[in-house]
């Protein structure tokens, strides 16, 4: 059987005994568990966005046993599109319903960190800051999204089921996600993440997307949470931010769509350590549109890269030391019919043996301050640090005893 229903305790238990030598790839959102293993066929291609839909519905329809058969694929696309899209049509999928994993203590055995590195550092993040607001200025830009990546190394292999259980018990209705981004198996790579950001859903002539742009980090209490949601909501620079994002994308669907939805103000989400303007946006199409056209179409949003797209791409090339990868890529699924559902690669990481690498990005309008936007990017990398158990202090150390060596070495 492909598809098979079990139970959320089963779903869990698959995920401890993390299945490595098939390479599994896991999905959630908040109404359903999905784990894909071993892999009936498996597709890895550069592609321009307008090639994405009909290359990959092809190497899907070749898949199908029969006209009945809707078979599913799962996969991650970059978010430049330099790096390989990567496919796989699993040989099994196991489903439930939402996980509320309990983490024993021991869960997490101890691993100290042994090296901080970030990139752009904090001087040359907030120089790059103030560069986009001076472009902004002269009006080449409207708003582009920087960002920084943080590697930490520690001190033994790091094990990919732990942070998805973490991420999946502190974020249950997030799309959680873990792909594998090499064949190799034992010492494998995988992106690991908790998105708030739905892209696009379709199902049948349905769709729907999210976007999400101007940021609080979340307070403790209820009460505090109340303050910052109205502070968001009056806060003219994140309203602007997000009014960006929402024009472009209600744009860019515009042309497949019969009917088009979008409230006329935003509302706040609040994700395990952030609050976000969010608008949810929803139509029905005008034809048979691949779920993959749509996102084409929308990705990169002004959410992650910028607007006007091609100032705010090349800003980000020339001023990010890092190749993004699959950060602010996509990750999802689709169907033979051309359903499917696609999340932002955000508050995401990529963990390779003892390395883990998360990034995180904010979106830079001209009345940006950098020393804000800076703390933002900080703390929206708690939501992978929290879940990989370290802890601010921890943080500190290591950077310390990182720059203290470097200070000896050179
Ligand atoms: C680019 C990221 O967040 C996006 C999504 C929500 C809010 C955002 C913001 O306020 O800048 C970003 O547009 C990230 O988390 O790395």
């Amino acid at each position: 059987m492909a598809e098979q229903t079990i139970s959320t305790a089963r779903m869990c238990q698959h995920i401890r005994d993390w299945p490595s030598a098939d390479s599994p790839f896991f999905f959630s959102n908040s109404s359903v568990s999905m784990l894909a293993c071993g892999a009936r066929s498996r597709f890895q291609q550069s592609l321009s966005r307008p090639r994405l839909a009909a290359t990959v519905n092809n190497w899907l329809q070749a898949q199908r046993h029969d006209r009945h058969d809707n078979p599913i694929a799962f996969g991650v696309i970059p978010f430049n599109e330099s790096t390989p899209a990567r496919f796989v049509l699993p040989q099994h999928t196991l489903i439930s319903e939402p996980l509320t994993p309990p983490i024993a203590p021991d869960f997490w055995p101890e691993n100290p960190l042994l090296s901080v590195t970030s990139l752009p550092d904090a001087e040359s993040f907030k120089h790059s800051v103030k560069s986009a607001i001076a472009q902004m200025q002269s009006g080449t830009l409207q708003k582009v999204v920087l960002a920084r990546a943080l590697t930490l190394g520690f001190t033994n292999p790091l094990q990919p089921e732990q942070l998805l259980l973490t991420l999946i018990q502190k974020n249950p209705s997030a799309f959680n996600f873990c792909a594998p981004l090499s064949d190799v198996q034992g010492q494998g790579k995988w992106l690991l993440g908790s998105s708030p950001e739905l892209l696009i859903r379709k199902q049948a002539d349905h769709f729907s997307a999210n976007p999400l742009a101007g940021s609080r980090k979340r307070a403790s209490y209820s009460e505090q949470n109340r303050e910052l949601e109205a502070t968001l909501l009056n806060s003219p620079k994140d309203r602007h931010e997000h009014a960006i994002v929402v024009a472009a994308m209600q744009q860019a669907l515009r042309p497949f769509a019969r009917r088009i939805t979008v409230p006329r103000s935003p509302s706040v989400i609040s994700t395990g350590t952030m609050l976000h303007l969010s608008t949810l946006i929803e139509g029905t199409l005008t034809g048979d549109h691949h779920v993959l056209e749509l996102a084409a179409a929308l990705h990169p949003t002004p959410a992650v890269c910028g607007q006007p797209l091609a100032a705010a791409h090349q800003y980000i090339q020339l001023s990010e030391p890092f190749s993004r990868g699959y950060f602010t890529g996509l990750v999802g699924w689709c169907d033979a019919q051309g359903n499917g559902e696609w999340a932002i690669a955000i508050r995401c990481a990529e963990m390779h043996g003892q390395s883990l690498t998360a990034c995180a990005g904010a979106g830079i309008v001209a009345s940006s301050q950098a020393n804000e936007e800076l703390t933002e990017i900080s703390d929206k990398l708690s939501t992978i640090l929290q879940a990989a158990g370290v802890s601010p202090q921890a943080l500190n150390f290591a950077g310390r005893c990182a720059a203290q060596k470097a200070t000896v070495n050179g």
